[in-house]
Parts: C-alpha cells; structure tokens; sequence
C-alpha cells in the first residue's frame, strides 16, 4: 500500500528533516514493507536516502528559466526527487491552476519517468447535484492524463473532506473508488480527514490502495502509525 503525507505549508526544513527521520527509524525498526511518501514545502526539501521517498508538492514544467516564484526540474533534481503530486485540490481551487496547466505538468514530469500522484475531486456543490453529476465532473479532471502511465497513482479527494474532519461513507469511498478503477487501473489512494482514528477502516476498504494525509500526518507518530496499520492490511 501507498502511505503518504502531505505537508503543505508546514514545517521549516530542520523540523521536516526530523520527521522525515523519525518515520524512517520508525519503519526500519517496526520493518514496514509499504510504499512510504513524505512530500515537504519546497524549502524544506533535503537529500534523504532510506525507503521513506521524499516528493515534491508542486513544480512547474520547466528544467529551469523566468518563472518567478516558481521551481523547476533542475531543483528537484540537486535534491534526487523523482516523485510529485499534481492537480492537488489546493492548486486546482486555491491557486487556481487549470487542466491544461496540470496536463502540462503532467507530460513534462512524465517524460522525465517521475512517479505522479495526480489528485482528483469533487467541491460540495458537485457532490450534492448527485453521484452522476460528481463522476462526470472527476472525469473532466482525468482530461488528456494518460491513464496508462507506469508510473501514475490517483488520489481521490472530495474537497470538501480536505482539512474539514467531514468523510464520506465507507459506503461512498467504495463506490467512487469502484467507478474511478475503471478510468484507470494505477494505485488508487483516498484523501480528505484521514485521521488515525478512521485510517485503518479506510485502508481495509476495497479498492483503497493507500492514504494521502495532510494535517494528521504533521504528527510523525500518528503517521507512522498509519504506517503500522497499512502492514498490518498487507493488502
Ligand atoms: O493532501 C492531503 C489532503 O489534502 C488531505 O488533507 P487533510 O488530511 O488535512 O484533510
């Protein structure tokens, strides 16, 4: 299984490297086998070499040039980054980026062989018009994404879960996980108030490959009790 934290726009680099550090102890004494991911605010990005593999939030599709405020291929690479998350709820709404700008960066960091998780999911608005209406608006965010990419995992999630405690159902998360599978067959993790107290019920549902936690993951031991459960599953 994927377990993955997302950090946002927490933690400078000395605490990020701690942590980062703590999990990685974590995992080599408890002899966790899952596929750990830990994606730090750009500043705080630093070598690490262990199995905990260190993503990026966020990159723009460049190797580098005038891009103000922006940081490109040939940054991630003094720090061995090979993984991104993109199309992030807060990209997409906040920042406002659009599909064709996460296409681009999609193609540009798949034709460099990073592993991408690409985030998906519906604002409330979407959700309350139906289940219909919510896939059709999920599907618009798979848009000139190649689906079949070796390197591709999907997160799903409903942004109105994100940093709200709110989840849908067990029932629910099944269902979209189930319609989603068949848009592509990558790894497929659910996001969105994963807590400790909820992450084991999550990772045993069907068609959860894993978890994308943001501020329960700020906690080291919380996630890397998350981390426990995922081997626990084996799934
Ligand atoms: O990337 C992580 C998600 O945005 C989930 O955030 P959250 O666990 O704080 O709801």
């Amino acid at each position: 299984m994927i377990i993955a934290a997302n950090l946002k726009t927490n933690l400078t680099r000395i605490k990020t490297t701690k942590y980062i550090n703590e999990v990685e102890s974590f995992l080599k004494k408890n002899n966790i086998s899952q596929e750990v991911l830990v994606f730090p605010a750009t500043s705080s990005l630093n070598l690490h070499s262990g199995s905990v593999v260190v993503g990026a939030q966020n990159a723009y599709p460049t190797i580098n040039g005038a891009f103000t405020g922006e940081i490109g291929y040939e940054q991630l690479e003094e720090f061995n980054i090979k993984t991104i998350l993109i199309g992030h709820s807060e990209r997409r709404h906040l920042l406002g980026e659009a599909q064709e700008k996460l296409v681009e960066k999609f193609n540009f960091y798949k034709n460099l062989g990073f592993k991408i998780i690409f985030c998906v999911g519906e604002p409330i608005e979407v959700r309350e018009e139906g289940f219909e209406s919510m896939m059709e608006y999920i599907s618009k965010q798979y848009e000139g994404i190649d689906t079949l990419y070796e390197n591709l995992v999907i997160a799903y999630e409903p942004v109105w879960a994100i940093g709200t405690g709110l989840t849908p159902t067990s029932e629910d998360i099944v269902a979209i996980h189930q319609e989603l599978k068949k848009k592509s067959q990558a790894p497929l993790l659910y996001g969105g108030s994963v807590k400790v107290t909820n992450a084991a019920e999550v990772l045993a549902l069907e068609g959860v490959d894993g978890i994308l936690v943001g501020s329960a993951a700020l906690y080291a031991e919380h996630f890397c009790t998350m981390c426990q459960y995922a081997q626990e599953l084996n799934k």
